[in-house]
This record gives C-alpha cells, structure tokens and sequence, in this order.
C-alpha cells in the first residue's frame, strides 16, 4: 500500500494529485488544505473519477491525523498570485516561511516517518523550513529544485536541435528562483557534448528562453502547474520503485551547507547520496553565489 498526502489543493496540488491518481502511482490518497471548502471539491472531483479510472484509488481528505502512516508527503501550499504577478519567487518568501512553519508542526506532530517532497516556493528555502521543523533527516526532505529549469532546459536544447528533449542529458543548478543557471559543461546531446554543439551567444539565447517560459506561463494562466507536478510524481515514483534515480533535485549540499538544486541519487529513503559535480571555475562561482543567496534569506529570518 502506497500512501501519499498532497498539502495545498491550489492548481499544482490538485493537478499532483490528478496525476498519481490517474496513474496508478498511490492506492490511498489525502488530500490537504486549509481552505476546506477547495479541499473537498477537489476530493470529490477525484471520487466521481473512479468509475471511470484505471486504478482503484482510496481517496480522503482533510484530515490531518492521516499522515501518521502516510509513505509520502508533496507540498505545495502558497499564494501562486504573488510570485505571477511580481515575476518573482521570492515574493512568496514572507507567506510561505511562515506557512511551511504550520505546516511543518502539523507533519511533525502526526508521527510522520515517510519521505517529503516539496514544490512551494521559495522552493529551496521552505524545504529547509520544512526539513528543520519536521526534524526528519535530511535525506527524506527534499524539493523539486532545478529538476523543473532543467526539463525547461532540455526542452529548449532539444528544441534547437530538433530533438526529444529526453536526448538531451545535464543539469541546471543552483537556486530554484533568478540565481539558478544551466551548467553548460554537464550538457551533452546524443553523446555530444553542448561545447561542440553552441557558440556562447547560442547557449546565452537558451539560458534566456528556458528561464523566461515560467514567466510567460505563468502571466498567461496566472499560474504553471503540469511541468511541475509532473516532475513532482516522477521523483515519487523513484521513491516507491527505489529506482536510484539520479536527476536535479533541491538536496541538502554539505559543502555548500544549503538546499540547493543539484542532482542528487533518489530511491526508497529520499535522497540517498549527492554525488559532487567537477565543475569548471565559473559553474561553481555561480553555484556557490545562488548557495549564498538562500543562506543569506534562511539567516534574514533568524
Ligand atoms: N517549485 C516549482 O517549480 C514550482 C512551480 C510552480 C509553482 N510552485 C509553487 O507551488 C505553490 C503552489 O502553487 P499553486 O499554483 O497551486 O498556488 P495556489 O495559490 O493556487 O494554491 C496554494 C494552496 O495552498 C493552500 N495553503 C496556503 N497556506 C496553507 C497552509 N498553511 N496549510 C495548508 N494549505 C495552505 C491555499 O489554500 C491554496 O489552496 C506556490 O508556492 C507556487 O509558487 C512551485
């Protein structure tokens, strides 16, 4: 029995939920809001589906005692309006850190032993929120990071080159906010590496287009929520198969002494091992200046 709780029922944890349960990924399911009047709604949309679903799916919603024995916890609590209509994640900062503060307390005073996977944003700051008021160990709480810019990334490579974006291998590191870049040295297509494929005017023109698509996501629906919570199921599944994935996730990098994006191993206990990158001068430069941004907002709080 897999049993998943999703915490905000806005557009990304209604569309989460939608999608473990249309594929078969969690045999019960909670769901979680403060606004119980969404919260249910969206619980009974989900009920009138079984019907008609491949999967047989138990699902419930609004009570928090559930997480007791839940295998799995995805966040996405906030206020999406914020962060659209500013242009930046940072906006959900003073609403979200108190929020992942609650929200943390409620997992922790559960007895919740399982893996979380976060999405709220700041992403990278409420998964250390979350991580240091659940008290759980470092490797069951992580985010979902860059592993969003980094699907962005492939897509506008493959794109470029008229091809699958799955061809296309590397990582976008760093915060999950401005400060996030594509580590074109990690970056190959079809066993070739980007230094043979692009000029730096062309990866220059790609860092812009695969940072600007959230944005003109987000001003066009108000918010984005399929590429996200996609990557979110996809790294749950890696926790249910413990599938050993290795893929960009927001991990704690001791080195860095942050949550971060960079990639990570992800199996059964959360993330198992953060292998560390070689990367050229100017990649860790910018790597080690995105850290220093979220340490500086973490101790802004203190
Ligand atoms: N990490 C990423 O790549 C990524 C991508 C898209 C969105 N996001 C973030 O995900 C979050 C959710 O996005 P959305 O579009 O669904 O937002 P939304 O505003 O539509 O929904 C947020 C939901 O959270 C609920 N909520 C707020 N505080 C809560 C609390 N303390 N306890 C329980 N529920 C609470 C609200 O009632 C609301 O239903 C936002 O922070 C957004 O910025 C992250």
């Amino acid at each position: 029995m897999r049993k998943v709780a999703v915490i905000g029922m806005g557009h990304v944890g209604a569309t989460a939920a939608f999608i473990l349960f249309t594929h078969g990924v969690a045999d019960e399911l909670v769901l979680l809001d403060k606004n119980e009047t969404k919260c249910r709604a969206e619980w009974g949309d989900l009920r009138d589906t079984l019907g008609r679903n491949d999967f047989y799916v138990n699902v419930k919603w609004g009570d928090w005692k559930e997480l007791a024995d839940a295998d799995l916890i995805i966040t996405a609590f906030g206020d999406v309006a914020a962060s659209i209509t500013t242009g930046d994640r940072f906006a959900e900062f003073p609403i979200n850190t108190k929020n992942a503060v609650e929200v943390g307390q409620k997992i922790k005073d559960s007895g919740f032993k399982g893996v979380i996977i976060n999405i709220s944003n700041p992403c990278d700051v409420v998964t250390s929120i979350l991580q240091k008021v659940t008290g759980l160990p470092k490797s069951q709480v992580f985010g979902t990071g860059t592993f969003l810019d980094t699907s962005r990334m492939q897509r506008v490579v493959g794109e470029k080159l008229g091809q699958d974006p799955r061809n296309v291998s590397g990582f976008n590191l760093g915060e999950h906010g401005s400060s996030q870049f594509t580590a074109w040295s990690t970056v190959w297509v079809n066993n070739r590496p980007a230094k043979d494929l692009f000029n730096e005017a062309e990866k220059e023109e790609m860092d812009r287009l695969s940072k600007d698509n959230a944005f003109m996501v987000g001003k066009g629906k108000g918010y984005t929520c399929y590429a996200v919570a996609t990557c979110a199921v996809r790294l749950a599944r890696a926790v249910f198969s413990d599938a050993k994935f290795y893929g960009p996730t927001s991990c704690y990098v001791e080195s860095l002494g942050t949550y971060i994006g960079y990639p990570s191993i992800v199996g059964k206990h959360g993330v198992e091992e953060v292998p560390v990158l070689d990367l050229p001068a100017d990649e860790q430069a910018k790597l080690e200046a995105s850290a220093k941004k979220l340490k500086d907002s973490l101790a802004s709080l203190e």
